[in-house]
Order: structure tokens, then sequence, then C-alpha cells
């Protein structure tokens, strides 16, 4: 080659950050993105918090080979990041002909750490690719009264998926798009979305991202970067997640309906955030049930359960001083030896939970004494 012509532009690969509180619709939204991808190649990191990936079991069916999962901790506190480059590399290789990274962070993760990881990469086939942060518009102000640090994510994020706005009504969304707007940087664009529905090619790079994010310039990044203290000791402190503590059960019994609602009304207002899946194996109810709870909010969604995977259930909580030993204990107690005995109506309770569309026919409403169940205020559920 004439050493006197500039090289090609080495083909990169945009790496997307896709971040936001515990229970904002992130997964959401990534299954969304994956789902209308169209032609296009994404490949996946997925950090989940706690080591059973309840996050990527819930993707991994749409993406096969390109998904690593980095579960067991958070990727902001990656001593160096070097676990993630070596992904990342892995990833951008050219044999997979990817087209876009997305790394969906952990509920609890700084995003502003991933940031400067992935600008301080010295990778040529990565390039970063913005900050997305959901925001639970039910939420919102709980999430900034308990965690400050909100403020602070939304200020650097590229864009902000306004995620559940089916759970409030016009004027809220209003006052709450007016607040974010008021906490982005200028011009930062703010889309509204039910069930994480956004248009992909806000991801997918037609319009490149700009280098210099928000108020914070590319440069600024890298200061910070330098005067980050990981290695000394004091890695955690101030982070979202040095608060919270993850708890994994796992039964390969089923559980009894009516022991686990009982459980999760009782369950502690420190317990946040409650995901995994469930077998009750009642008579007429043998489907893998899904469950998600984000503070008071709590839902249930039978589905099949995948070929030749065993029947059990798997469940991660996550929340602040939590009694670990006393809930898993308490987990424990629902276990039921001998489910095809239990009646199916003893169903009733978590089917209140269980949206109306993904109820099998023939299953009463069932609107529990309080009528707080799914099918009406979801905010004020569970
Ligand atoms: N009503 C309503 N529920 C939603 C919407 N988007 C997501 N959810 C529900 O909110 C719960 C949490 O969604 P996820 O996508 O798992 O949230 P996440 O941010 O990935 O959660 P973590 O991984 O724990 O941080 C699930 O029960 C979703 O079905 C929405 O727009 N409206």
């Amino acid at each position: 080659m004439n050493s006197r012509q500039p090289a090609p532009p080495a083909r990169t690969v945009p790496v997307v950050v896709l971040s936001g509180f515990l229970g904002s619709g992130k997964t959401t939204v990534l299954n969304h993105l994956l789902a209308h991808r169209a032609g296009t190649r994404v490949g996946v990191v997925v950090n989940d918090f706690g080591s059973i990936e309840i996050d990527a079991m819930s993707v991994a069916g749409q993406v096969g080979d390109s998904m690593v999962s980095l579960g067991g901790g958070c990727l902001c506190c990656a001593v160096d990041g070097s676990e993630l480059d070596a992904y990342l590399e892995k990833l951008a290789a050219p044999v997979h002909r990817i087209d876009v990274i997305v790394i969906e962070a952990s509920g609890l993760a700084e995003p502003q750490e991933m940031v400067r990881m992935l600008v301080a990469n010295e990778n040529p086939a990565i390039r970063y690719g913005g900050l997305v942060q959901v925001v639970d518009a039910a939420e919102f102000d709980a999430t900034r009264a308990a965690h400050p640090e909100t403020d602070r994510h939304l200020a650097v994020a590229d864009l902000v998926v306004l995620n559940k706005t089916d759970r409030v009504d016009a004027a809220e969304r209003a006052r709450v798009e007016g607040e974010l707007a008021a906490l982005c940087a200028p011009g930062i664009p703010v889309v509204g979305a039910e069930h994480g529905r956004i248009d992909p090619e806000l991801l997918f790079d037609r319009r490149p991202w700009s280098r210099t994010r928000g108020q914070l310039s590319f440069e600024d990044l890298l200061a910070e970067a330098a005067e980050h203290d990981h290695a000394d000791g004091e890695d955690h402190q101030g982070h979202l997640h040095a608060a919270y503590e993850a708890v994994e059960f796992t039964s390969h019994q089923a559980l009894s309906p009516r022991r686990l609602i009982d459980f999760l009304d009782r369950r502690p207002a420190g317990l946040y955030r409650i995901k995994g899946f469930v077998w009750f194996g009642v008579p007429g109810h043998q489907e893998r049930y899904e469950v998600h709870s984000v503070g008071r909010f709590l839902r249930f969604t039978p589905g099949p359960w995948g070929r030749g995977e065993p029947r059990r259930t798997q469940l991660v909580l996550i929340g602040s001083a939590l009694d670990g030993p006393g809930l898993l204990h308490e987990l424990a107690d629902c276990e039921e030896a001998d489910p095809r005995s239990v009646p199916p109506e003893s169903m009733w309770g978590v089917l209140r939970y269980v949206d109306r569309a993904d109820r099998a026919e023939g299953v009463p409403d069932g609107d529990g004494p309080d009528g707080d169940g799914p099918d009406g205020d979801p905010g004020s559920g569970g």
C-alpha cells in the first residue's frame, strides 16, 4: 500500500450501554430491540447482579451465540475491565459480522464507569456507541428520592427511554418529562415507551452518536478515569450496589402457590426486586411462571418450558438489609412435595397477578379482596 494514502477506516462496532435502575425495563427494551432488529446483527453482553443469570436467560433464546454473560457481580467494578475487553474482542471479531453490541448493565451499575471503560478501550474494532438510560415512569420520584445518583446518571445519558408510560396518566407523564428535560443534557431525546417498544433505529446507528456526551467530554471522562480509585480498596463506596445484596434461591421441588403468595404478600420493604421463574406443577398449571416484582408491584407470566428444561424454580431477590438466610428458609417452606394433589384453585392467588391476556381460558378473574392485582392499577399491585 502507498504509505502516503490514508488507510481506509477500519470497520468499528459501536457498543451501546443500556442502563437504568433495577426493574426499569432494560431487559424488556433489549428483548424488543432483538425481536425487531431485522437484518442487523446484534451482540449482547448481559451483566446480571447475582450469579443466577435471570436476565441472560430471558434474552438467550433470541441471540444464540452472539451473547456473553458476565454474572456474579457488577461490570462497573471489574478491576481493570479486562474481562469485558476480552468479551468485546470476541464479539467484535469480523467472523461474527456484528453490527452493534449492546451491554445490558446491571440495574445497580454506575453507567459512568462503563462509559469510561469503553472510551478508554484501545481495541480498534470497537467504539463507544452511547448510553441509553431506561427510566420507570411510575417509580421516577421514588427512585430519585432513594437514589440521588439517578440524577447524575441522567446527566450523562445520550438517550432516555421513559418506560412504563402505561402506568402513569398524561399529566404525570408530562411532569416527569419536564423533570427529565431539566436533568438531562440539552437536546437529549426522551422517548416514551410501553413495554420497551422503542424504534430500534434509535440505537442501531443510522445516525452517528456524538463523541461528546452530554455535559461530559471524552477528555473529561478519561481524566476522571485517571482519578478513579478502584484499585485502592475503596472501589465500592458510593456505588448504588454497595447498599444492596442479592439472595438466590433454586429448588427442584414444586412450590405451593398459596405459600408462595403468602410469602410475597409479606415481603419486606427492603426487598426491592424479585425476578426469576417458578414451577408450581399443579394440575392444569404446568407452565413455567416467570415472576417479576419491583417494589410492591408483582407480576407472573406463564410460558412454556424449554425442550428438556428441568422443572425447577430459580429466584433472585435483591434488596437492602435483607435477612438472606431467613428469606431462603421461608422459600424452602414453600416447597411442595406432591404438587399433583394440590387443588387447581390454589393457583388463583397467583393468577391474580397474571395479565388477563396471558390467562388460560376459564380462569376466574379473581381480583383479590383488595383488588390490587395487575388488572387494576398496576402501580399499587402487590
Ligand atoms: N406495566 C409495564 N410493565 C413493564 C413495562 N416494561 C417492563 N415492564 C415490566 O417490569 C418488570 C421489570 O422489567 P425488566 O425488563 O426485567 O427490568 P430490568 O430493568 O431489566 O430489571 P433488572 O434486571 O432487575 O434491573 C417486568 O415485570 C416487566 O414485564 C412497561 O412499559 N409497562
